[in-house]
């Protein structure tokens, strides 16, 4: 895709990645893009850069806008991570700018990552701005959304606002603005990121749109690093971020399971009924079908979430420690929870499960229920009464 003039003399520059289907562990089934953005005006400023092997599709990008890659003057970097500066020796070699912006933080990370010490760092603070001729460019610190280095930059004379991978999709699209793609699709990638890589940080993620609507920011433009620009649909994702960063969950429950010989799995179906049978919207996933990320993105919004695994060598199966891992580090809060499973001689496994949710500081609603090999019909009976006490926690919740 050539350069896109996004206003006059804004480019985007970035990176479209298709095929990318695993990114660190988080599945990105519609592709991804790196973002950079360019800024020609009497500094030539450019905003963060792209994952190394796409280093020429900027570089012709920047070539195909300025000419001659020696024009930029400036080069910001809002977050350090290797999807975002992989390409800067390579255009730092050939562009020679005067100046590289990045936070205290970035500065360090920059030389932890490249171990250059005479490119021409600079360092920005919260509240510092640069002239780059008839525009400015004021920086925002947001430390750990997602990184320590991490900050957002704002040019008050576009109302646009450079938001790094706050805001971010992985979605692949040729189109560049929220308004041409599928909102469902949009909005649902944008959920999945919020869930994979921002939920640990909700805490800062508050103050932070708490400050920036003290700033009184005026936005027609968010420019995230990642996916497409937000034009039309701002305020959706900016209410999508107010609801994600104080865990506000959506009326169902999620039930998640790991089965050998399909034991749990029956006790996960018959759970899964008792709290339909209460009116509880439900979602069931197999830990060995379903990938974490997708699980994750359940996680989310879900009122509560319910995991069932047998046990194998005195423990969960593997899968179920995988996922559990993977959500507990990413912090999920203001849960119901409870934990079932068959196993065969020692069961292990919901102790095991209960201690993750502990951990999750969810609210065990059931102190764990297990069935010795094939659960019987009355056992299964009892995981349909399991699912209705659950559901009448999420009620009671959904009340207060
Ligand atoms: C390789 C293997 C190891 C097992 N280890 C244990 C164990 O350590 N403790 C236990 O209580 N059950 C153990 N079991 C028994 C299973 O937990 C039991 O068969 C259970 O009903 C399987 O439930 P599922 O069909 O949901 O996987 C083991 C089973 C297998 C196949």
């Amino acid at each position: 895709m050539p350069p896109f003039e996004i206003k006059k003399d804004i480019y985007w520059v970035g990176a479209i990645d298709w095929n990318v289907r695993d990114f660190h562990g988080y599945s990105t089934k519609r592709g991804s893009t790196y973002n950079a953005y360019l800024v020609v005006d009497e500094k030539v400023t450019l905003f963060d850069a792209v994952k190394k092997p796409f280093t020429n599709d900027l570089i012709h990008k920047l070539i195909k806008v300025l000419g001659d890659l020696e024009k930029i003057d400036y080069i910001v970097v809002n977050h350090v991570e290797m999807d975002h500066s992989g390409a800067l020796p390579e255009l730092i070699k050939r562009a020679k700018p005067e100046k590289v912006f990045c936070s205290p933080m970035g500065y360090k990370a920059l030389k932890e990552h490249f171990h250059e010490e005479d490119w021409p760092l600079v360092e920005v603070k919260t509240g510092d701005s640069i002239s780059i001729g008839k525009r400015t460019v004021q920086f925002i610190e947001t430390r750990m959304i997602h990184w320590p280095d991490s900050m957002i930059s704002y040019i008050p004379e576009e109302k646009i606002l450079i938001a790094q991978d706050a805001f971010g999709q992985h979605y692949a699209t040729s189109e560049r603005f929220d308004d041409e793609v599928k909102y469902d699709e949009l909005m649902q990638e944008a959920a999945k990121y919020y869930a994979n890589i921002v939920l640990p940080f909700s805490p800062q993620v508050e103050k932070l749109l708490k400050t920036v609507e003290e700033m009184k920011l005026e936005i027609e433009l968010i420019l995230p690093d990642h996916g497409v620009i937000w034009r039309s649909h701002i305020k959706d994702i900016i209410d999508a971020y107010k609801r994600w960063s104080t865990y506000q969950a959506r009326n169902y429950a999620l039930v998640v399971y790991a089965t050998m010989w399909h034991s749990t799995e029956k006790m996960a179906m018959a759970i899964a009924n008792g709290l339909m049978s209460e009116g509880i919207s439900v979602k069931v996933m197999n830990a060995s079908i379903d990938h974490r990320s997708d699980i994750m993105t359940q996680v989310l919004e879900a009122k509560a979430l319910v995991f069932g695994s047998s046990t194998l060598n005195n423990n969960m199966l593997p899968q179920m420690a995988d996922v559990l891992t993977y959500i507990k580090g990413l912090r999920p809060r203001k849960k119901i929870g409870a934990a079932f499973g068959s196993f065969g001689w020692s069961g292990e496994a919901v102790k095991h499960i209960n201690k993750f949710l502990e951990e999750m500081q969810a609210e065990i609603v059931h102190p764990g229920y297990r069935a010795k090999f094939v659960p019987t019909h009355e056992q299964l009976k009892e995981c349909v009464e399991i699912g209705k006490t659950i559901a009448k926690a999420i009620k009671e919740k959904q009340n207060a």
